[in-house]
């Protein structure tokens, strides 16, 4: 019973990243990635545009889909404007753990609540439980089948408002047809592809971003 990916990769960000400085985590965990063992971080690539995206938007509530290492919660909340607040959902106990810490290492933890369990469940308590009216800006990381169930349930609830911003990783690879065809036809989205790659390879990959238009 050795260690997991996710417990290598958080210690390669204590032995590499400086306490309180996100960037050398974002660099730690990339550089990891790229020498020691790859994982499925959105990656710098892609990082790069999900960054430009969270800046344009910036979003007073934010919620992520799949926290995995945390590698994307850092990248989404170092950008956030005072008073901003990231959700992240996580069903994964070992992954939400390793995740607490890495945004504890990048000095982030007042601007994020990781929370346990999954998002079917979560979504519809949301309200209830964080005072959230509506999310200003939606990172879409967790499993691809779930993207479009997942933002059906958001639109149910009402957490989705005129101008919220849905950002999907991995809409080529592995790929989510579904979620793709359902915001690229529904009169509902107004949607756009930025072409990439898949984090630390030369495969196909890219974000979709969609508006919802209420
Ligand atoms: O599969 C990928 N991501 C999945 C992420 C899952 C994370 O999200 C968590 N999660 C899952 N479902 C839920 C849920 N709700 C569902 C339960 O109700 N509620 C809450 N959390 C959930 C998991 O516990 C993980 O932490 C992927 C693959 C490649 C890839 C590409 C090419 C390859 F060759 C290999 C791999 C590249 C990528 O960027 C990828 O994101
Ligand atoms: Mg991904």
């Amino acid at each position: 019973t050795g260690t997991t990916r996710p417990q290598r990769l958080l210690r390669a960000v204590q032995e590499r990243a400086t306490r309180g400085d996100s960037e050398s985590v974002i660099a730690a965990i990339d550089h990891f990635c790229r020498h020691q063992e790859w994982a499925m971080n959105v990656g710098d690539e892609k990082g790069f545009i999900l960054d430009s995206v969270v800046s344009e938007v910036s979003p007073q509530t934010a919620l992520e889909l799949g926290t995995y290492c945390g590698y994307s919660t850092v990248r989404i909340a170092r950008l956030l404007p005072p008073g901003g607040h990231l959700i992240t959902l996580e069903f994964n106990p070992n992954y939400a753990a390793v995740a607490r810490q890495v945004i504890a290492w990048a000095g982030l933890e007042d601007m994020v609540q990781v929370v346990e369990g999954a998002s079917g469940d979560w979504i519809p308590h949301l309200r209830e439980h964080f005072g959230i009216e509506s999310f200003d800006f939606v990172f879409l990381d967790h499993w691809k089948e779930l993207y479009l169930p997942d933002i059906k349930l958001l639109e149910e609830c009402g957490l989705l408002r005129k101008g919220t911003v849905l950002l999907a990783d991995n809409v080529v690879c592995p790929g989510t047809p579904d979620y793709l065809e359902y915001v690229r036809k529904s009169q509902s989205y107004e949607s756009h592809y930025f072409g990439s790659h898949l984090e630390y390879t030369r495969a196909e990959d890219g974000l979709e971003k969609s508006v919802y238009l209420g």
